[in-house]
Formats: C-alpha cells, sequence, structure tokens
C-alpha cells in the first residue's frame, strides 16, 4: 500500500459520486502535435458526469493540453494539431458543423491567472450571457448575475459594489468572478487549469469548497500541480507522463493502491 503523508481525500468518495453517474466526455486515442513536437500520445478516458476529475503529473506532461481539447481552445494555437475522437453526451466536439464558440460556452474554463475583463463586476458576469443572447430583459439579466455570482460564493461579498471594476476585487475574488463568468452562460463542463496556483492558502481553500460545491451541478476537471489539493477535491484522478494518460481511476485509489510503478514514484515524491 502507497499512501502520501497528510493526504486527506475529498467529503465525498467516489462511490458516492463517480461511480453513479453518467459519463459526460469520453476521449478515444487523443494525440496533439504543436508543429513536430508529438506533446499527447493517444489519451483515452471517460470522465464523469457531476464529479470532480483531476489531471495531474510532473511540469510538460501534457495535462494543459489536453484540458485544451475538451473545450478546443487548442484551435487558437496554429501549431497546434489534434486527432483522435472526444464527445460530450455522445456528440463529437469535433465535428465540422459545431460552433467552437457554441461549445465554449457549454465548456467553461477558469484560467491559472485570474483574468477578469476590465468592466465592472455586474458587466463581467453580464457579458457572455448578453453576447449568446441567453436573457430577454434586463431584469432577466439581474438574475443570472446575482445567481451566478452566488453560485461561485462571491455575491455576499460585491452585491453593495456591482458597478466597481472586477479588476479591483482580490486574487481569490476575482477567480470566483471568473468562476461567476463561466457560469453565468449555463455550462456542463467547467475545466480549471491550475484555478488556485496565484492564490493564498485561504483564497485556495475557499475556491476548493466552491469546486465542492459546484461538484453538485456540473462536470469539473482540474489540472492541479497539489497532489493534495487533487486528493481533497476530486472523486477522479488521471495521472500523466510524458504526454500519455499512465493511469486513472478512483482518486483513492490513484493516491493508496496505484497500479503503474510511474504512479507509484511520483505521488511517493520519488520524482516529478
Ligand atoms: N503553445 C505551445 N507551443 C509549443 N509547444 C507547447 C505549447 N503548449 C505546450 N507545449 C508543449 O507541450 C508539452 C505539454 O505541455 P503542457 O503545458 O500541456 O504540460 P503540463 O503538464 O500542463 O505542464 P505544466 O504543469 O508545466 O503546466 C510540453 O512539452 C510543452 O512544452
Amino acid at each position: 500500500m502507497t499512501t502520501m503523508p497528510n493526504i486527506e481525500l475529498a467529503k465525498a468518495t467516489v462511490a458516492e459520486v463517480a461511480d453513479e453517474a453518467a459519463t459526460k466526455v469520453v476521449a478515444r486515442e487523443v494525440n496533439v502535435y504543436y508543429a513536430d513536437k508529438h506533446a499527447l500520445h493517444d489519451v483515452s478516458i471517460d470522465i464523469p458526469e457531476k464529479a470532480v476529475t483531476a489531471f495531474i503529473g510532473p511540469s510538460g506532461c501534457g495535462k494543459s493540453t489536453f484540458l485544451r481539447c475538451i473545450n478546443r481552445m487548442n484551435d487558437t494555437i496554429s501549431i497546434c494539431r489534434v486527432s483522435g475522437r472526444i464527445e460530450i453526451d455522445g456528440s463529437d466536439i469535433y465535428d465540422r458543423n459545431l460552433d467552437p464558440v457554441q461549445l465554449r460556452a457549454k465548456v467553461g474554463m477558469v484560467f491559472q491567472k485570474p483574468n477578469p475583463f476590465p468592466k465592472s463586476i455586474y458587466e463581467n458576469v453580464a457579458y457572455g450571457p448578453r453576447i449568446h443572447g441567453l436573457t430577454s430583459s434586463k431584469a432577466d439579466l439581474d438574475e443570472v448575475v446575482t445567481m451566478s455570482l452566488k453560485r461561485a460564493g462571491l455575491y455576499e461579498e460585491v452585491k453593495d459594489r456591482l458597478a466597481s471594476p472586477g479588476t479591483g476585487l482580490s486574487g481569490g475574488q476575482q477567480q470566483r468572478l471568473c468562476i461567476a463568468r463561466a457560469i453565468a452562460v449555463n455550462p456542463e463542463v467547467i475545466l480549471m487549469d491550475e484555478p488556485c496556483s496565484a492564490l493564498d492558502p485561504i483564497a485556495t481553500a475557499k475556491i476548493e469548497e466552491l469546486i465542492d460545491e459546484l461538484r453538485e451541478n456540473y462536470t469539473i476537471v482540474i489540472v492541479t500541480h497539489s497532489m493534495q489539493q487533487a486528493a481533497r477535491v476530486s472523486q477522479r484522478t488521471a495521472f500523466f507522463h510524458l504526454g500519455k494518460l499512465v493511469e486513472e481511476g478512483p482518486t483513492e485509489q490513484i493516491f493508496t493502491a496505484p497500479q503503474d510503478k510511474r504512479t507509484q514514484d511520483y505521488i511517493t515524491g520519488r520524482f516529478g
């Protein structure tokens, strides 16, 4: 049995959440190239609905590259080429007729560094619903903004200053604003690329709590450098190494009884 010191597992176990959940995202033999560099090799994985899946692994192993495949953010990198198949709810997201802008509303993304628009708190959240035509009146839009800020655990802190700039908030509040912005367009999947790496421990703890709450309504995939964080927030964990998905499974199993020696070496701190 392999154990990490001080590892505290997520409150909801896989048995309670992921095992019973339907599969939301299916990836089969996904390969990614940046020009001639083969960055991701034959990645196949099933990601369960309404659960948190963590991607872990040493720097440069391809975690972010694979995350970006799930909402076609790699399309924006000219030298990047993706092959294989990724389905969400059974539909091919690389279908030529599919509009990537619509896809990215359904599959929202939260980045490493909070990146609010240089606009008011209200406008940061209202922007997406407005451009996607999701609301029919100002009252509707107000309701979506309020609900999104509440779901992101930020409303109480900002309700009296919705017209103030989003960039004036603390780092942790800005990251929750970015989560509210993603939520406002009714996503089904939220991708988070190291969402706490620029935050202090208190702001990090708040985001982790929020991730646990959001799990009830959304499918969440999080890239993290912190194994403790993966253990605390996720029900499933996937370990990547040198562009390959080495092993994935219930988080508890990955951290206590990994099948592959590379996973074992990584989680016990032997490399990475
Ligand atoms: N835009 C890009 N252009 C060229 N190569 C890239 C690009 N993005 C990533 N790569 C390369 O692809 C490989 C995988 O990178 P990726 O950022 O996905 O890894 P990662 O596991 O997320 O790393 P980290 O933990 O350091 O963020 C690396 O070798 C990286 O240098």
